[in-house]
């Protein structure tokens, strides 16, 4: 199986419970709720995408021909050291190219595998740490996992409550809300906070890598 990734990087994870953790992100190329393509965005199931996951052009990015490739490009990235080896599997939608050979490539070479998918696809067994991220208008097929991290406010789930009360019988971990980052990133902070304040089981999530200047 060959991979088409969009760019690899080493970072802190910005975002989530595991916030602050340094971890090689590798982005895949490709999604199946939107094209990527700016003239598709409004007639996209997932419309707010904040990433550019088109191509496989940028930094570290690249076909791979098979997983070891694509674990041994990981590595290089993380660098010297084996303790706390992290990697953040992102894309796009990474359950479109996950498979068994990159998870055992991965573990291999000593890392602990995270994901963050939109939970259309059933997540791989074998990924450590399971984040979903639901979108409004598409229908979450992975209902268990370490974290749920819902995008808030969010049309079409963010005025109904009735949908969030449903969430919280999911089977996850932790339950997160991440303020919505657009134009009315101000209102929709304040709309998450309302949120958490009204519903105690859900905990703030900020995206902290766009504040502190980190990709
Ligand atoms: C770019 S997505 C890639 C992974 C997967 N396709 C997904 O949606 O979960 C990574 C994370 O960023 C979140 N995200 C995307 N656009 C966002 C935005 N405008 N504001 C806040 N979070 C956003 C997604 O919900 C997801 O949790
Ligand atoms: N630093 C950093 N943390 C992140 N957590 C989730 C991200 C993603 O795009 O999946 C992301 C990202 O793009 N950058
Ligand atoms: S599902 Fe994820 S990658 Fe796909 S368009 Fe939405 S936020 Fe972007
Ligand atoms: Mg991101």
């Amino acid at each position: 199986m060959t991979y088409a990734v969009k760019e690899m990087f080493l970072t802190l994870q910005g975002e989530g419970v595991h916030s602050g953790r340094r971890a090689v992100f590798l982005r895949f190329a490709g999604c199946n709720l939107w094209t990527g393509r700016e003239e598709d965005r409004r007639k996209a199931v997932c419309q707010f995408c904040d990433t550019d996951f088109v191509g496989t052009d940028g930094d570290g990015g690249g076909k791979f021909a098979d997983a070891a490739s694509l674990a041994d490009a990981a590595l290089a990235f993380w660098g010297e050291g084996q303790e706390g080896r992290y990697i953040v599997l992102t894309g796009g939608e990474p359950m479109l190219q996950i498979d068994e050979a990159l998870i055992d490539a991965l573990h291999a070479r000593g890392f602990t595998i995270a994901m963050e998918s939109n939970g259309t696809i059933a997540a791989h067994p074998g990924i450590d740490w399971v984040c979903i991220s639901p979108k409004a208008g598409s229908e979450v097929v992975q209902r268990s996992g370490n974290e749920l991290k819902l995008v808030w406010p969010q049309p079409g789930i963010g005025h109904s409550l009735a949908d969030v009360a449903g969430m919280e019988g999911w089977a996850f971990g932790h339950l997160l809300i991440q303020p919505l980052d657009d134009p009315n990133a101000p209102a929709n902070m304040q709309a998450a906070i309302d949120l958490v304040m009204a519903r105690p089981r859900w905990r703030l999530s900020l995206q902290s890598h766009k504040y502190l200047g980190l990709r």
